[in-house]
């Protein structure tokens, strides 16, 4: 199967670890064994601290969206270091050459592309680019809830959801640069024109990417 794997910023850059990138990079070389992959990698917390410092003087949203999208564009690099050869040696910056670049049959990572949406649209728009058979979104969470669980003890998990509900559910979630959470509207919108298979769970554990392949894991986003 084409396989985009969208690895979020808090992940990836919690503890600024290289052992957490190196169990990445073991993760997605077995599966690159079987399926052909592709990364996109977010910005996590040093976008956001990058972010309020341009907002700080006074730039507008689109601008401190571009600041995230070089963020992003390093912790892609940093994850390339740690696939070693593996990994095609450039990072695209749009849908084409990332295409392009694939043809080598070197794994493809990249960050953010343009302003206004998150690196979940990256994933998106490219596995509806390239055709990808599934996207499997590496967050900070077991999956969706009917609320934010870091905010509502109450909250509960939704193992399945349609790409209308899920707007529904985060529609009230901001969407100013560096925020976008959890996912954010245009990946919802490409999901649902395209029908893409999406699977959204808990990226701590690197090997939770590998289990959804196997069997039901986090929420399914269905069509
Ligand atoms: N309905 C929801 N279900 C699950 N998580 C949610 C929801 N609403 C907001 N969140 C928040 O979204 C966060 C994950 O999104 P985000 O911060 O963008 O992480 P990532 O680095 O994976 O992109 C969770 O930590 C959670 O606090
Ligand atoms: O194509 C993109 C990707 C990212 N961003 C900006 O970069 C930030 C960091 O990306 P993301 O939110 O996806 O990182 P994560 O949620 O994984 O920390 C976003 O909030 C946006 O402000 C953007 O403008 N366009």
């Amino acid at each position: 199967m084409r396989i985009v794997i969208t690895i979020g910023g808090s992940i990836l850059l919690k503890e600024y670890d290289a052992k957490k990138f190196e169990a990445y990079a073991e993760v997605i070389k077995d599966m690159n064994k079987e399926h052909e992959i592709f990364i996109v990698v977010g910005g996590g917390r040093p976008a956001r601290d990058y972010i309020s410092v341009v907002r700080d003087m006074g730039e507008s949203e689109s601008i401190c969206d571009e600041i995230g999208i070089q963020v992003t564009r390093i912790n892609a690099r940093l994850l390339q270091c740690a696939l070693k050869d593996v990994a095609y040696p450039g990072i695209p910056t749009n849908f084409q050459q990332a295409l392009e670049y694939s043809s080598t049959n070197k794994i493809v990572i990249m960050g953010g592309t343009e302003p206004a949406h998150s690196t979940d649209a990256v994933g998106s728009i490219l596995a509806e680019y390239v055709d990808a058979d599934m996207v499997i979104n590496a967050t900070s969470v077991d999956g969706l809830y009917d609320k934010d669980p870091n905010k509502y003890d109450d909250a509960k998990m939704i193992k399945e959801v349609t790409a209308d509900e899920l707007m529904n559910i985060v529609s009230s979630n901001e969407t100013k640069a560096g925020t976008y959470e959890f996912i954010d509207k245009t990946a919802i919108e490409i999901i649902k024109r395209s029908a893409i298979k999406t699977v959204i769970l808990n990226g701590n554990d690197p090997e939770n990417v590998k289990v959804a392949l196997e069997k039901p894991i986090g929420t399914l986003i269905k069509n």
